[in-house]
């Protein structure tokens, strides 16, 4: 149908000018330039060339004018079944883009790659969440994935606790540059197989071997790093991998739970080996990244029938680790199944009473914790209440809202109502800032502690 549109495009043209009164002016500034980029189920995609600018695409995408443009296609290809979308050059390029993606993914050699390198199928870029803890780190990964083998970010030095999508993102980057070319040598590798490999190819007598697998790829990645023996033969054998790959500006991907400084079972020339790029930290997810990832993974899983309050309620107590976030999901999935019952807030509280075994204190209450902040940090119970915002008291406030969370089953309402009627939004913001800030400043966090400790005592 392209062809026969196109084909037919002055007479489609003059229509518009004759039948629907557009000058001609309008039709040569405009219209003329109109190109088809594709037809899909009876429906011709126009693009807008972006060299026209925003005007062209808000006077071509005018209601009339789309429906003007449609009847004079219908009528000149004499087909009412035509439909026709008009839109930027951008967005058609992008949706391009993961089509191709799509496509790709689904390619046996691409399938071939993956396995060959190493690779989960499922750590891609498309489902990591992003949010304020990763996000640089997910920015940094995606700019080397780009550009692999740049010296700002060779190595790629990514650290942070157990469980925070170290191992997702890097293997991310690698997928991203398998998706564009799958013939790319990528090979993921725990840095435990890694060592091992090491003391086997020395033992064996089998370094060459090892030297022809380590070295002749384009992209290495070797998780967990900290893991790395200290053995003087395993760590030359390993400085040499390193620097042939760097010198021949192959892209080098590691993982830690510690920056490079403190990796205490490297020798010092690997570390400062490792400090040439510059090390990227990820940090524990806030609440609404725990509250996206949750759902995302309960999306994934078909788990459709989760109440929101079972999420709220996973989110803030399982606040350090993503991997048990999921945990905490499958688990309430299983016993749901299993028990044949819909998810409840009760049934779930029954299903992770091992993994949050923090039994919240049935003593403790809004009024009490409310009372006890006051105290402690010398604000009245009717200014934490009040509107007041001076920085103390938006303090104590938002301490009161977080212990209400944290040490009562109370509703993120009922939390807002213990500070004088806050909406669920000032809370979750509240228990943000308060995890943020006990991270952060540690005078902070011990009078966290104290309070909770007054609290348990009193209870
Ligand atoms: N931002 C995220 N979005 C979606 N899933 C995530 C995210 N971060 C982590 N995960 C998931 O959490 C689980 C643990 O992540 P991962 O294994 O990458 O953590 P890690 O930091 O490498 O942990 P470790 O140091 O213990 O190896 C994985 O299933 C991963 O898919």
């Amino acid at each position: 149908m392209k062809e026969l549109i196109e084909s037919k495009w002055e007479e489609i043209l003059s229509l518009l000018e004759t039948e629907y009164d557009i000058s001609s002016i309008m039709i040569n500034t405009w219209i003329r330039s109109l190109k088809i980029y594709e037809v899909k189920n009876n429906t011709v995609y126009f693009y807008v060339d972006e060299k026209l600018g925003e005007n062209a695409l808000k006077f071509l995408k005018r209601k009339e004018f789309d429906i003007f443009l449609l009847s004079s296609i219908r009528e000149t290809l004499n087909d009412s079944t035509i439909d026709i979308v008009i839109d930027e050059k951008k967005n058609l390029i992008e949706s391009d883009e993961e089509a191709r993606k799509e496509s790709v993914q689904k390619s046996d050699s691409y399938k071939e790659a993956v396995s060959r390198s190493n690779l989960n199928p499922k750590y891609t870029f498309d489902t990591f969440i992003v949010g304020e803890g990763n996000r640089h780190a997910h920015a940094t990964c995606l700019a080397v994935a780009d550009l692999p083998g740049q010296d700002n970010f060779n190595p790629l030095f990514l650290y942070g606790n157990s469980g925070l999508g170290k191992t997702h993102l890097m293997q991310s980057i690698a997928h991203y540059i398998l998706q564009k070319d799958d013939k790319t040598k990528v090979l993921y590798v725990p840095s435990e197989t890694f060592t091992h490999e090491i003391i086997d190819a020395i033992k064996n007598h089998t370094t060459n071997e090892f030297r022809e697998k380590y070295r002749n790829v384009d992209v290495l990645l070797i998780d967990d790093i900290q893991f790395i023996i200290k053995k003087e033969s395993t760590q030359t054998e390993f400085f040499n991998t390193f620097n042939e790959l760097y010198n021949n500006k192959k892209q080098i991907i590691l993982s830690s739970d510690q920056p490079p400084k403190e990796l205490q079972s490297l020798n010092e020339r690997i570390r400062s080996r490792f400090e040439c790029g510059i090390p990227i930290d990820i940090h524990e997810p806030d609440y609404e990244t725990r509250m996206a990832i949750l759902k995302t993974k309960a999306e994934m899983d078909h788990l459709n029938d989760i109440p929101e309050e079972v999420f709220q309620y996973i989110a803030e107590n399982v606040t350090n680790n993503i991997r048990e976030l999921e945990g905490a999901l499958h688990k309430i999935g299983i016993f749901s199944k299993l028990m044949k019952e819909e998810v409840t807030l009760e049934t779930a509280k029954e299903s992770l009473k091992d993994l949050i075994n923090k039994e919240k204190n049935e003593t403790i209450t809004g009024e009490t914790i409310l009372k006890t902040v006051s105290e402690h940090m010398n604000i009245s119970p009717d200014d934490i209440r009040s509107k007041k915002r001076s920085q103390d008291i938006a303090t104590a406030r938002q301490v009161v809202m977080y212990l209400c969370r944290k040490l009562t089953v109370m509703s993120l309402q009922s939390a807002g109502n213990i500070v004088g009627g806050r909406d669920h939004t000032t809370v979750i913001n509240g228990i943000n800032r308060v995890e943020a800030k006990r991270k952060e400043d540690p005078a902070f966090n011990n009078t966290i502690e104290t309070i909770i400790k007054k609290l348990d005592t009193n209870a």
